[in-house]
């Protein structure tokens, strides 16, 4: 069921070039989840179970622990609506596209 939706903003302790490397493996990560993900210039948006998503969030730190850097910042926002039924990001943002 659908009941949570996160977003996730990854700011891996690397030099340069070598952020895009790091979030481009942590964007990866999160599109092979088979979920619904909207990825934006600041963060990421997925939508899905909020167990699932709370292990997802864990997992991105530690892909950018194993790509090298030494250490890593998050910002998470989250929606969690235990019934289901939560604002899809289709729903949210959709409209707005021209
Ligand atoms: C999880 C997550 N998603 C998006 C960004 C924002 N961002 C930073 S660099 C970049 C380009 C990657 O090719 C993007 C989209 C982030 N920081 N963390």
């Amino acid at each position: 069921m659908i009941n949570a939706s996160v977003a996730i903003q990854v700011l891996p302790a690397v030099e340069g070039q070598e952020v895009i490397r790091v979030v481009d493996k942590v964007i990866e990560y999160l599109k092979s989840s088979g979920l619904n993900v909207y990825v934006g210039p600041f963060e990421t948006t997925v939508e899905g179970e909020y167990d699932q998503l709370m292990e997802m969030v864990k997992r991105c730190q530690l892909i950018c622990i194993e790509e090298g850097a030494p250490s890593v910042m998050s910002y998470v926002k989250i929606s969690y609506k235990p019934e289901g039924g939560i604002w899809t990001i289709d729903e949210k943002v959709t409209k707005h596209h021209q």
